[in-house]
């Protein structure tokens, strides 16, 4: 069941274009994530499905619902996560989620919440005592209160350290596994690979792909990449001798010395691979360590965008 539906959304700030055509559906209990390069519209596309930015032109519909003649109905079935810097701070965990509570009419138990999110031990804590991740976690809790079908997450792992971003993957992972909609905007490519059931890339305010992560980057090619370290350091000269021949090998489409490393793009990995160890063999290079690397969604971003990812 398709649970959003964008039409041709448009939204400009004066001469800037933030959003210039952007189209989508997402299913019901997907994870929907929206990647693009700084300043590519994804909030100013998120903001106008929450409601909180008119669009210029273009339709969105909520659940069968629009904004024009359903906003009240809307705002009830929908979660946003607040920004942490709109938790009141002086107040506790408890006392931030009773008090979002008691702006719905459909509620969700604090105490399910809390534990959704892992924050029962901190409950009594006041905000202001909290991690970055603990006040995030209790932004996505927020987000929940009103048992939401739908939810918001607007780049919910900046700025975490690694432990943090995941336990926020696990709160995602669970409000799928209830068969919540999450529509999510990151910066972290690995998130947008795990998570996501579809991802849409936008650049300049328009889309420029949108699939599976698996369907993305299989769309990019059959590319792998080879990547050789050898026993012992080379010589130029031999450096230049074994980076040409391995140019020549089969299937091979782009080879570099990279950091030390051989680096050997080939559309038929396992052929390539044959050919350059018959002729280290041969020449009796040693080698340390081979790896083959599978394309990654960050190659696809590259490809589409033709911009460098930033982490
Ligand atoms: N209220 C506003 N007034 C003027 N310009 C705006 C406003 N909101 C957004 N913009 C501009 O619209 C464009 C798209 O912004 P938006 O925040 O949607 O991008 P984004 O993809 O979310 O970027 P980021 O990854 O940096 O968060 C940018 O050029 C931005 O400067």
């Amino acid at each position: 069941m398709v649970v959003v539906q964008v039409e041709h959304l448009k939204k400009t700030f004066g001469s800037i274009t933030a959003v210039e055509d952007v189209s989508f559906e997402v299913q019901e209990g997907e994870i929907f994530t929206i990647i693009g390069p700084n300043g590519a519209g994804k909030t100013t596309t998120l903001e106008m499905i929450e409601g909180l930015q008119h669009p210029d032109s273009g339709s969105i519909t909520v659940m069968d619902m629009n904004w024009k003649q359903d906003e009240a109905k809307i705002k009830q079935r929908i979660g946003v996560q607040p920004q942490t810097s709109a938790l009141f701070d002086l107040l506790t965990v408890y006392e931030n989620l009773l008090l979002f509570q008691s702006f719905y009419h459909q509620q969700r138990a604090v105490e399910e919440i809390l534990e959704l999110v892992n924050l029962t031990e901190h409950q009594t804590k006041k905000v202001k005592a909290l991690s970055g991740g603990q006040k995030q976690r209790l932004a996505i809790g927020l987000a929940m209160i009103n048992d939401s079908d739908i939810l918001f997450l607007d780049e919910p792992t900046t700025g975490l350290d690694p432990q943090a971003r995941r336990n926020i993957w696990d709160i995602i992972l669970k409000l799928k596994e209830m068969n919540k909609t999450t529509i999510l905007t990151t910066h972290y490519m690995e998130e947008a690979e795990k998570l996501s059931d579809r991802v849409c890339i936008v650049d300049q305010g328009k889309i420029i792909a949108m699939d599976t992560p698996a369907q993305l980057i299989q769309q990019l090619s059959k590319e792998r990449e080879i990547v050789v370290r050898l026993e012992h350091k080379q010589t130029a000269l031999e450096e230049e001798e074994l980076l040409n021949h391995a140019s020549g090998l089969p299937d091979v489409v782009r080879a570099e010395w990279d950091a030390g490393r051989l680096s050997l793009v080939s559309t038929n990995a396992e052929v390539t691979l044959f050919h350059l160890l018959k002729h280290t063999n041969e020449q009796e290079i040693g080698i340390e360590q081979i790896s083959i690397r599978e394309m990654s969604l960050e190659d696809v971003f590259i490809a589409f965008t033709g911009k460098e990812w930033r982490d």
